[in-house]
């Protein structure tokens, strides 16, 4: 299969991810990467990536929030309409918030409606396995394709006692568990976050459908990681899963440095830049 089927041009969510499916047949792996706003997400589909991740860790990233706890529905609908305007090959898939699809099917229905009517997501995410299966079940039965996120789940971090890999030990069989309920519930595709390499090759050898890894090691089909982590913009710590491919924080320290600069020696602006 070529590049250009994985991510093709005009196709409805269904045949994108059938080029999901088929890529994990014949051994094809794929990136994923988190967006938020439209340059990013325009950047991103440029790039090649055929799955991008309206992620709540904008909450993180974007927000200020120190978890994923407090971001609304209204917060992930301005991200999704921002990277969906932009976007047209690119699979797009809409994070459900915590808070908005755990009390039940209709719950999670009401949810993931608005992330496709108003947000324009072709897909979209909630975190757990046998947990959440019945909403699995509602929304794929009404047309809405739904990515699962099981390992560690950053909204229940609370419940989980922090960031902490998760499948070791005794922790394995639930993580099966949580993988064949997500698979058997018709989830297209299952994130593996944070659980031992080891175990996330072999949950991908027991699913048809694709595992996309985050700390998960090399054996899963796909990737995914949070943008501004892998573009070196995030300041802080990250964590340890994540590879630097830039170092786009001090690209812009520097540039805003440099315009302050000149603002203040009157070297800008100059007359190019100016009106006779
Ligand atoms: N910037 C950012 N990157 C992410 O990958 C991310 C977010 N935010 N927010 C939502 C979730 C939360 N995630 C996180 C957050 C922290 C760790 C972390 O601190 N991990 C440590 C400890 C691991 C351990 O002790 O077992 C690490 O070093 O990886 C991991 C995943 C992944 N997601
Ligand atoms: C880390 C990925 C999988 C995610 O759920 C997010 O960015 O919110
Ligand atoms: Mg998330």
């Amino acid at each position: 299969m070529t590049e250009s089927v994985l991510y093709g041009g005009s196709s409805t969510a269904r045949v994108r991810v059938h080029h999901l499916q088929q890529a994990k047949e014949r051994g094809e792996r794929w990136a994923m990467l988190t967006a938020y706003d439209t340059y990013a997400a325009a950047v991103f589909e440029e790039a090649g990536i055929p799955v991008m991740l309206v992620g709540d860790s904008a909450g993180n990233v974007v927000l200020g929030h120190t978890s994923t706890v407090p971001v609304t529905v209204e917060d992930m609908l301005l991200l999704t309409k921002a990277v969906t305007r932009s976007t047209s090959r690119s699979l797009i898939v809409a994070d459900l918030p915590f808070g908005s699809y755990e009390s039940g099917p209709q719950q999670a229905f009401d949810t993931a409606v608005r992330m496709m009517k108003e947000g324009g997501a072709q897909a979209v995410k909630l975190e757990g396995g046998v947990r959440v299966a019945p909403q699995i079940e509602l929304l794929v039965s009404s047309g809405i394709p739904v990515m699962a996120h099981i390992g560690f789940t950053p909204q229940s971090e609370h419940a989980l006692g922090g960031f902490r890999v998760q499948g070791r030990g005794a922790g394995a069989e639930q993580l099966l568990a949580d993988a064949h309920a997500a698979q058997d519930a018709g989830a297209f595709a299952v994130v593996l976050e944070m659980v031992p390499a080891g175990i996330a090759g072999q949950v991908t050898k027991e699913l048809a459908i694709p595992t996309i890894g985050i700390g998960a090691g090399a054996d899963c089909d796909a990737q995914v990681l949070v943008w501004p982590d892998m573009a070196g913009l995030n300041g802080g710590r990250v964590p340890k899963f994540v590879k630097k491919y830039a170092d786009l924080r001090g690209e812009l320290l520097r540039a805003a440095q440099e315009y302050a600069t000149e603002v203040r020696d009157g070297s800008f602006p100059g007359r190019e830049h100016s009106f006779d």
